[in-house]
């Protein structure tokens, strides 16, 4: 026990949570329990983008981040709460993406075709967004509520082609709305196949090949 002032119920001394009440950030450990979050989280991306859900277990990513299965169960009750913590994750990229995006400045046509490039390189090289589209393939599989798929890229791209059609980049007989959903089957299966055939590999060139496509078929 401290000799300090009263000591707080854990016996942390009081003044300690003072220092630590004015402070804006978290305390040391609200931080290190950030990061042994992160690693579980990692971790099950990684497992799960490997050998599918079915055949990850909550014991499997315990092992793999030194950690008892106990310690796992502390961050996520189940391991389904690990899927859904995964795509959330994955759908969470998409936003500040688009917010980096956007400060670039470019037309609503350029915009859409931008966020589509840089969706195919993190499809290619974030470990979270293989698993988080891993995961939704086997949805059957999974007795959680998974953020539903596709839904969002579809309003943001049709919002995006009804600005690109009224600055006049693309043709009047053209439905955003449909184009947009043209443009996800399109992406969507592209990085499928890339997935199915090189593990990504070729999922930029795969992508260039369809964004220019469907692209130069609704540009007015
Ligand atoms: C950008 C096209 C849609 C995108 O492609 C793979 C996948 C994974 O489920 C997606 C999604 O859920 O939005």
């Amino acid at each position: 026990m401290t000799n300090s002032p009263a000591a707080t119920p854990d016996s942390t001394p009081l003044f300690a949570v003072k220092q630590f009440a004015g402070r804006r950030g978290p305390t040391p450990q609200q931080d290190r329990a950030a990061r042994t979050k992160s690693q579980v989280l990692t971790a099950a991306a990684e497992l799960f983008a490997a050998n599918g859900f079915r055949h990850t277990s909550v014991k499997d990513v315990a092992e793999r981040v030194e950690m008892t299965k106990g310690a796992v169960y502390f961050h996520y009750p189940s391991k389904e709460a690990l899927a859904v913590a995964v795509v959330e994750h994955l759908y969470a990229k998409w936003p500040t993406l688009l917010a980096d995006i956007r400060a670039r400045g470019l037309t609503a046509l350029d915009t859409a075709a931008a966020m589509l490039d840089q969706a195919a390189l993190a499809f290619r090289d974030d470990i979270v967004v293989q698993a988080g589209a891993r995961l939704q393939l086997e949805r059957p599989h999974i007795e959680a509520e998974l953020p539903p798929p596709y839904v969002d890229w579809t309003l943001l791209l049709t919002d995006l082609l009804a600005d690109a059609q009224r600055d006049g980049q693309i043709k009047e007989c053209v439905d955003p709305a449909a184009a947009a959903r043209a443009l996800v089957a399109g992406f969507f299966g592209m990085q499928h196949i890339s997935d199915v055939l090189e593990h990504r590999a070729d999922i930029v060139n795969r992508w260039q090949e369809v964004r220019d496509l469907l692209f130069d078929a609704i540009r007015a």
